[in-house]
């Protein structure tokens, strides 16, 4: 069996984009997804992505697997591409279509603003401890400057979920934290019984933030759009930052507004493909 295929990346975190529209089934299981995404025996990508008939009243439906086969709720990032390649699909201009994607955190609502940028309602975050989950604190509790044990270090940690979990730790500088050997150790860690996503935030100015993210199902990728949306909140619970700051990552430049008026967050940032294919299953 063949399947065509587009690639998209949203600041370097890359996905295979799949035409799934004459289905509400995935057209690729878990493990024929992380085939693809294998970067030396497959196409190459941080994760796979579906889009589906919509569901609930939404335009469509977006399903997700990570890398290692694992199906998250939401992408912050994947969400953007997946509008460029709505778009894309229909032969719209990509200037001002709007979709509500049903997605497993709900229904998420992308706007192509330009040729190259997304704004995406990304809905209201989550903060209590049964939500994110994490066994951390007790469940009715928000989970905010908290000690964690890893790697024999004691971290204080925030968690959000934006659909999908988050732990956000504030360091001096985020260069020098050994991601690639502890990333994995706040993934697992047992507090967290559905897996982490983890990051690390160098607070520049109030409205500046520098980020790097170790991802649940996919390690180190270069940039995670419900990671930057998670730490802003963290960062505005602990009053270390305002409620619209640029989050820079290793892939570039997300702007990212928690709203005072609905309490949604936006997130802005681009949606690029890279090339169309086909690939023999
Ligand atoms: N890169 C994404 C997040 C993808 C899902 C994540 N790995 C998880 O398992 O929750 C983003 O841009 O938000």
């Amino acid at each position: 069996m063949a399947i065509e295929f587009t690639k998209y990346h949203g600041l370097g975190n890359d996905f295979i984009l799949i035409d799934n529209r004459s289905s509400s089934t995935p057209l690729l299981t878990p493990e024929q997804a992380q085939k693809l995404c294998d970067r030396h025996f497959g196409i190459g990508a941080d994760g796979v992505i579906f889009a589906l008939p919509g569901e609930n009243g939404t335009d469509y439906t977006m399903r997700i697997f990570n890398s290692d086969g694992s199906e998250p709720e939401m992408c912050g990032n994947g969400i953007r591409c997946l509008a460029a390649f709505l778009a894309d699909l229909e032969g719209n201009s990509r200037q001002s279509d709007q979709y509500r994607i049903h997605t497993l955190a709900g229904a998420i609502v992308p706007q192509l603003i330009s040729d190259e940028q997304v704004k995406v309602d990304m809905g209201i975050p989550k903060l209590l401890a049964s939500e994110i989950p994490t066994t951390l604190c007790a469940a009715s509790e928000k989970v905010i400057n908290q000690p964690l044990e890893v790697a024999g270090k004691t971290w204080e940690v925030t968690c959000v979920s934006m659909g999908n979990p988050h732990c956000i730790t504030f360091v001096e500088d985020v260069a020098a934290i050994p991601l690639d050997t502890i990333g994995s150790q706040f993934e697992h860690h047992p507090v967290f019984p559905q897996r982490t996503n983890t990051e690390f935030i160098q607070v520049v100015r109030r409205d500046y933030l520098k980020m790097r993210v170790w991802e649940r199902g996919a390690g180190i990728t270069l940039a995670c759009g419900t990671g930057a949306c998670a730490s802003l909140v963290a960062g505005v619970l602990t009053d270390r930052c305002d409620r619209t700051a640029t989050v820079e990552l290793p892939g570039g430049c997300l702007q990212i507004e928690w709203s005072e008026i609905d309490q949604h967050i936006y997130m802005t940032g681009p949606a690029t493909q890279v090339f169309q294919g086909r690939y023999e299953i």
